[in-house]
Parts: C-alpha cells; structure tokens; sequence
C-alpha cells in the first residue's frame, strides 16, 4: 500500500529527538524546548491575577476535566506527569514516596490514596492558557497547537467515596478514564464509567501500566467493549521492544508515527519514527500499526459521515486520510451523546510514557464548556437543562405547574404572583459549591463551578439548599494548594470563595439582581444537578477528652459535615453521646483521621459498627403532650399531639387542607397538621396565622416542630437504633396547643419531641417495633474457575440472594453506583466483529477484525447480601479467587429482619455468640 504524505498533528510540549520532529503549523511556531517547561508554582500564578484577563478569556481553550479509575490504576501518578510537562512542577511527584501535589491532605499522603478532590489548574501545552492566545486559531492546526486552561479534578477511586464522585463527576465537561493494562476493567471502573454515563460526560480512556509484567493491552481493549458498552477508537498500540521485549513507547495509529521514550528518563524527550522508519527497524509493529489505521477508520465510518467522504477524496485508502480528518472526526463523536465510540490511548505513566499525547487528546478532543453537555436543574420540583432556565421556558412551565397544583385551593390573602420570565431577568449568576475544604491557612475554602453569569467579589450568594444569604468576600484562582486572588469567577470556571461561614458542599450558590434578601420565587428552589446523598451504614461514637473540649469538637464536626454531607452526626438524647455517621469502614477513618490529626480535636473514637435500624410495624395511639417549663430563664409553653405509623413509601398520601409539611427526612416521613390554623401568605416568602405567637412565621413553626420529631426518632423505643420508614403525624391545634407569647420555639421543639418519643413508647405496648438492617447491592468479577466457590459462598454463608450470573455483563445492565439516578435501558452488546485489539505478546494468533474475539472468561456475579456479612469481605474473596477476584457494592435499602437474626446479632451486640 502507497503511504500518502501525512499532514502531521504536533506532539505538543515535548522535546523531540532522533528524526527531528517539525510540526506543519505556523501556529505552533514557540519555543517548546526544555528549559521554557521548567516553569514553576510562582510563574504560573503571575498569569492570571487579574479580572479582566480571566473575563476575557476564551472559553473555547478551557477544559474541565476529571481522571476517572479504579483505585490504584494510576490517577495521581498521571496527574503528577501532568503537572510535570505542563511545566507547574519542577519534579515529578511521587505516591509511594507520599510527595504528590494533588493528593495533600495527610491523610491521603500516608495512605497513598486520593480522598478529596482536589481542583487544579494547568496549562497544555506549555504556555499562558487560554490567556494571551490569539482569539481566531488557524482552523488546520489541532487545537493543541495552542495553550489551553485545564482545570482539573482529581476523583476518589475508594468505593467509599461514591458520593463524591458522583459530587465531583457532576462538575465535570469531559474525563479521562484510566484503566490498569494488567487488571483490565474491574468492576469499580464499571462503576464510576457508569456514573460518568449517567452525567453524560465526554470521555477518553487511557490503559495505563502497560511497562508491567502481565499487561494486557488486547485484552483491555476487548474488555472496553464488552464490559464498558461501547467501541474503543484505538489511537494507540503499545510497542514493546521487539515485538516481546520491554515497553518502550506506543504506534501512533492516528499520525502513523512510533513515539519512544527512553527508560530511565523523565519522559521529556520522545524520539519519533515515521511509519517507514517502523517498516525498517520495528516491522511486525508497522504492519499492526496500519492494521490499527484501517480499523479506526472503519470504526469512524460507522458514525460519521464527514470521514466517510474524505475516505472517498483519498481514494479509499485509509492511510491517507489526515490526521486532522481523523482527530476532527474522533471529536465529533466524542461531542456526539448517542456516540458510542470512545478513543483510547496507551502508556506507563510511572516509566514517563504516554502522558503527552494525552494531554494533547485531553485538548483535541474533550469539550470546552461551551460545547459540554446542558447541566439539569431543577426548579419549583420541574427538572430540565439550564440552557432552557436562561431562555425563560422551564420557569414557565414550572409556574404553569404550580398554578395547576393550585387550582381549587383557596387563594391565599395578600398572595400575588410572579412573572416567571421577570424572576430568571434577575439571575445574575448561578454557581455549584462542589467541594469545600478546611484549608490551615486560609479558612473554609468552597470549591465553585460558576454555570450562568459571573460571579462576583462581594456579591451576596443566595444558598437555594440552605435558604440563607451571604457575601462572598474573597474569590481565588487555585493551584493545587496554592491560589491567585481574583475579582470575579465568570461562567465556565472552576475557582474558590473564602469566607463563606454556611455554604456546604453540594449547594446551589446563587446571585441576584436587586437588595432583597432573597431571589424573587421561583429561583429559591434553583437546584443545578441535584444528587441524593446515600443512607449512612456505619457509625462511631465522638467522646470529647474532657467537657471543656465538648464545643470545640462540635464546631470540628460541623466543618467536617460542611466538607462532606454524606457524613452524619447525631446526639442521642438519653446518653449524651455524639454519634458520626457514614457510608463505609474506610469513610469513617478517614474521618477520624480529619478530626482528631488534622483537626487536633481532643476526643476518642469508639468502634465502628454498623448502623441497623429500627422501624415500627403498626401504629400507635395519638398521644398529646404539654411542655411547660422555664428555659434559659424564659417562660416556654406549648402543645402538640403525635402519632406514629409505618411509612408506605407515599409522601403525598396523606396530604389534606390543613397539613403545613410532609417531608421525607433520613428514610422517615414528617408531616404536621394545624386545623383552623388560617395560614396568610403576608409577602412571597412569608407565611403568617393569626393564632401564630408574636413575632413567629410559620415556617419557624414548622422547623421547630420538624426538629422535635427528628430527635425523638434518631433513638428507637426497643433497641435504641434510629428509626426508619416511620412515618410522625403532628397535630398542632392552635387553640389548644399554644400560648400566645409563652409558645417559644424550644417549647414548641420540646413539646413535639416529648409528644413523639411517647408515641414512640405506645409502640412498644401494641404493634412493636422491628430491627432493620442495610442491604448491599454487590457485585463482583471472578474467573470462570473460582465462580463456584464465591456463589456458594455468598449464598450459604453469607444469607445473599445472587440475582444474575453474567458473563462480561456490561455495567449499564447493573446498577451498583448507588446514585439511585439509573434508569436507562442497558444498551445493546458490541458486536465483537467491529472491535480491534492488537494481539498481546503471549497470544498468538493477532484478533483481526473478521475474526471472533476471545473471551476472557470473567464472570460478574449480582447479588443482594446483608452488609454485615459483607465486613472484611475483600480478604475472604481475595482467598477464595487466588488474589484476582474484585467487588463494588452499595447500600440498595434498609430491611426488616427476621425475629432470629435479630435474636442473632443483638447478642452479638451485646457480646454474646
Ligand atoms: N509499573 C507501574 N506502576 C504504576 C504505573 N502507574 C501507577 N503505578 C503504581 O500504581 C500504584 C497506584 O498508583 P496511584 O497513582 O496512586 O493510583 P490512583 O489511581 O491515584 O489511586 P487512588 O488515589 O488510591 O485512587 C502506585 O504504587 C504507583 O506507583 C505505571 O504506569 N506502571
């Protein structure tokens, strides 16, 4: 075959040796040598401090990105080769070593795992970002011929850390999944590939650790397909010496070119061969070269209709369409959401191979923000993109909603509405706080993606979860743990407001025309990407080291709460103690460690158990309660009546005239009534009776009431554990249950929480209640030889239920992500006659297009089994597959349990057998 001459794309950012390497475009005519790389934390934070620059700004050369993996599949070590070649570190940093720059908390450096996400910012290639670059770019030159922006997200791998991933996921416009080459798919990637799909975010794969004994490039590829769902573009192939020897860099399929690094080196130089020198010195990886060309030109051609024409100008030859054709084609069906097409990459990140060329994928073909996927948002309980909130139409349809859930009730006094057009006019900005963090230095740091507008140095932030307003003092431009002040965070960007005393992560910041103290209704409710943060399964008790310390943990413990919701604490009013809640062994630990090393909290931590559940199975009695006692000096007085009954899982079942709340909170429903109450809506935001004590709304009323309810059932009436699928009716009658002046909140809180813990005790007289215990959705990947002994395992042993045994299952087909969002259709199997995967060394026939690929004979076993029996589960299955076997699991809900297993383990509690 005739090799056409090939418009080469520019490996950006590297020096090149061997054939001199001369990129083709004017564009990227600067100096790429060594010493202009060697730009340090101090250089890069002069680019950007001023507002003006950051406004200006082209989006267009912004990347929001995130590294995607299993644990230990290489994230921080691509990422610190990332910082490296983009010239913000000096040194390569090192896990093992515990001298990374995103992995900063010390907890993270001494485990050699990432906890938080850290947000970072960098250019590629080397140079001022998207600042200081020409607006109009020479559209034949790839878009890394250019410097871009990329702030980047470093992900959790931990299966305890689902909910931050998905928190951190949600932000992103584009990702890199990186997979290990010797451990292929495993059962994690699938999870966080799938969480990633339910966000639709762009992505490219990377199969990292290919310099590894073992590593099985073909095999991964084959295992992208079959276990991912969708096509692997294979850009490149991994060369190793030889044909069998060591890896030394990989065959460029899209620029038919070998890039080969030099063991030993800091991955700087790259030597590049074209296609012919290959013919000559690496012949049988020529030959697999152009094999890999011709199938991702096929693969293109499924989709994309543009690189079918250009395939006919060059005469149907697939080595002679252009690089350009081929990266442009790569991108539209990246950009494309019903693409199933996926390019892949190669590399050993630890042996300084591979990572360039992925920066340069990051650039050419993950979106900018302009172009990345509509956000959700939800608005007045109406989900729809954002782009359809700025144009004005979800707000309208919300409020045609609203004003048809209102229809047949009574207009309330002094009630007016609201142009819902008028209301989004004022939206001056709208931001998501994804990750806060305790910084030593500087305060309470909130992690910001600016969606809409721009957000402002002292604009006053409307919280739509919290209901409270305030400024935002100081905004930062972040690198890795250190900043740049800036004036303004505009849409797009990633940045970071300080001072912030209540903002959590995952709230909704907003700003607004106007000097009301709130946004005009609807845009009260604005929530962008809303995700349900999952049930806590494990818990520990806090004892502070002496009373005197009693304050200054509880402050620790509401940082830590700010920094990570899915952690929970509870106060059990009988005994006193603080309770820390959360999603796994591992969360709690590191909580632990956040507290009592990072945090110097004096306390002790006790042991950490699973958190059951308690949940009544028939109704109580109404049972009324007075409160009257002085509290701090002050008279306090006031009524409620409660009863307690199952929850059927309906919120609005039981909603009539005169109930003022039904919330669904922690797994058990409140609702409260107040007939003859003659509620008054005074202003949008302000509802008022006349029975009300001066001074009180009626949504103080609630709160208060609300919270009552919520302390009497954090304790259960038999076993003291949290109640759950409970459902607390409050009756507040307003001429008997209040006091005028005397009703005070804490009165009110009192008399409900008094009213529902006897409610509670009637239980314990009739109906009873039950012990419930979490049950995890548990899915794990073996070899077809150890699948016996795990299912026998799970299902005799262990009290599980197997739901499926799949071979290769792809994950959309299971949901373990936990995010409770999936509802798709899995998508159809791959046919495995379009997926090319070059031959492994050990293998010996090559898997050629037309020929059947082998199977690798994983099998994934479904199944629900009882988290207790889950504890310690990896060691166990770890023997039971010699080493290889791996699970993910999830909480799916909380269950009743038998009277004899909860005979069992409340003897096991109690330290019986
Ligand atoms: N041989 C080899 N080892 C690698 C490579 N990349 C990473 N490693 C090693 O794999 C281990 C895990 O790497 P990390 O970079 O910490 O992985 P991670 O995905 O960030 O892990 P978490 O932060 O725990 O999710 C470390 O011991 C690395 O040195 C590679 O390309 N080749």
């Amino acid at each position: 075959m005739v090799v056409a001459p090939l418009l080469r794309l520019p490996l950006t950012g590297v020096r090149c040796v061997g054939r001199s390497y001369r990129p083709q475009f004017s564009a990227v005519k600067r100096d790429i040598c060594p010493q202009s790389l060697q730009l340090n934390i101090d250089r890069a934070k002069s680019f950007s401090t001023s507002l003006s620059k950051w406004q200006v700004q082209d989006l267009d050369r912004t990347r929001n990105i995130g590294i995607i993996a299993h644990i230990d599949a290489g994230k921080t070590t691509t990422t610190e080769r990332m910082l490296f070649y983009s010239g913000f570190t000096r040194r390569i940093g090192d896990v093992d070593e515990g001298s990374t720059v995103t992995d900063f908390l010390p907890a993270e450096r001494a485990r050699g795992i990432t906890i938080q996400s850290a947000a970072i910012t960098f250019h590629w290639p080397p140079g001022d970002g998207a600042e200081s670059q020409p607006a109009i770019q020479d559209s034949s030159a790839p878009r890394s011929a250019n410097s871009h922006t990329i702030n980047l997200i470093d992900t959790p791998g931990h299966a305890d850390f689902t909910f931050e991933v998905m928190r951190s996921l949600r932000i992103l416009d584009g990702a890199v999944c990186i997979l290990d080459g010797v451990a292929g798919v495993e059962a994690q990637t699938e999870q966080v590939w799938n969480q990633a799909s339910t966000y639709n975010i762009p992505r490219v794969i990377y199969v990292n650790k290919l310099d590894r004994d073992g590593a099985a490039f073909g095999r991964t590829v084959r295992e992208v397909s079959s276990r991912l769902a969708v096509y692997p573009a294979v850009c490149h192939i991994p060369w190793f010496e030889g044909g069998d020897g060591s890896f030394v860099g990989v065959a460029d399929a899209v620029n038919l070119q070998g890039l080969r690094w030099k063991e030993g080196e800091d991955g700087r130089s790259v030597k590049m061969s074209s296609l012919e020198q290959l013919d000559a010195e690496e012949p049988a990886l020529s030959e697999e070269l152009r094999r890999a060309r011709i199938a991702l030109v096929e693969l293109l051609s499924e989709e994309d209709d543009m690189i079918v024409e250009k395939f006919f100008e060059c005469d149907e030859d697939h080595l002679a369409v252009s690089p350009m054709d081929i990266v442009d084609s790569l991108r539209r069906c990246v950009l494309d959401p019903t693409s199933r097409i996926v390019p892949l990459f190669a590399g050993a990140s630890f042996k300084n191979m591979g990572v360039q060329p992925l920066l340069d994928a990051v650039v050419n073909l993950l979106p900018s923000p302009p172009e990345a996927p509509d956000p959700e948002v939800s608005i007045g309980g109406v989900k729809g993109g954002l782009r359809r909130l700025l144009s004005g139409d979800l707000i309208v349809k919300q409020s045609e909603e609203a004003s048809q859930s209102s229809k047949g009730k009574k207009k309330k006094k002094g009630s007016h509405s609201v142009d819902p057009k008028d209301a989004i006019s004022k939206l001056e900005s709208c931001a998501l706080a994804f990750k806060v963090v305790n910084d030593a230095k500087r305060g309470v740091l909130v992690y910001v993606r600016v969606y809409s507008g721009s957000l402002d140095r002292n604009s006053l932030l409307f919280n739509t979860n919290l209901h409270l307003s305030e400024r935002a003092p100081r905004l930062l431009k972040m690198y890795a743990n250190d900043a740049v002040e800036v004036d303004s965070i505009p849409a797009g960007h990633i940045g970071v407001v300080v001072g912030l005393k209540h903002a959590r992560t995952g709230d909704t910041l907003v700003s607004y025309a106007g000097n009301k103290p709130t946004p005009p209704e609807p845009l009260t409710s604005l929530q962008l990407r809303p995700i349900d943060v999952p049930p806590p399964v494990f818990f520990t008790s806090v004892e502070p080291h002496s009373l005197s310390e009693e304050k200054r943990i509880h402050e620790s413990l509401q940082l830590l709460l700010r920094e990570d919701p899915s952690l929970h604490v509870t106060v059990d009013e009988e005994s006193g103690q603080t309770l820390l809640s959360g999603m796994g062994e591992l969360h709690l630990e590191i909580a632990r460690d956040r507290l009592i090393n990072d945090m110097k909290a004096k306390a002790s931590m006790g042991r950490i158990e699973i958190g059951y559940r308690e949940s009544s199975t028939g109704a109580s009695g109404s049972v009324t309660k007075i409160f009257e006692k002085d509290v701090a000096g002050r008279r306090g007085k006031a009524g409620c009546t409660a009863m307690i009954e199952p929850f059927s899982g309906e919120t609005s079942s039981d909603v009539t005239e005169d109930t003022i709340l039904t919330r669904l909170i922690d797994g058990n429903n409140i609702v409260i009534r107040a007939p003859g109450l003659q509620v008054e809506r005074v202003r949008d935001d302000e509802e008022t009776s006349p029975f009300l004590p001066p001074g009180m709304d009626l949504e103080t009323l609630r709160t208060a009431l609300q919270n009552g309810a919520l302390a009497a059932l954090a304790r259960g009436p038999q076993f003291t554990f949290p109640m759950h699928n409970t459902q607390v009716t409050l009756t507040i009658n307003p001429t008997e249950h209040l006091f005028g002046s005397d009703t005070t909140t804490s009165a009110l809180s009192a008399a409900a929480r008094q009213a529902t813990s006897a409610a509670l005790r009637d239980l314990v007289a009739g109906p009873g209640t039950v012990m419930m215990e979490p049950l995890m959705n548990v899915i794990i990947s073996v070899d077809e030889a150890s699948l016996g002994s795990v299912v026998h395992d799970i299902s005799s042993s262990r009290g599980g239920h197997i739901l499926s045994l799949d071979e290769d299952v792809p994950v959309s087909a299971t949901d373990a992500s936990g995010s409770g969002s999936i509802s798709e259709d899995p998508l159809p199997p791959i046919d495995p006659k379009r997926v090319y995967a070059p031959a492994d060394p050990f293998e010996s026939p090559s898997v050629d297009l037309d020929m059947p690929m082998s199977t690798s004979h994983q099998r994934t076993i479904t199944a629900k089994v009882p988290l207790k029996e889950m504890v310690g589960y990896l060691k166990h299955l770890r023997s039971l597959t010699a080493g290889r076997g791996t699970f993910v699991m999830s909480v799916d809900r909380f269950e009743n349990m038998s009277a004899q297993r909860q005979k069992a383990v409340l003897s096991e509690l109690r330290g019986g057998f």
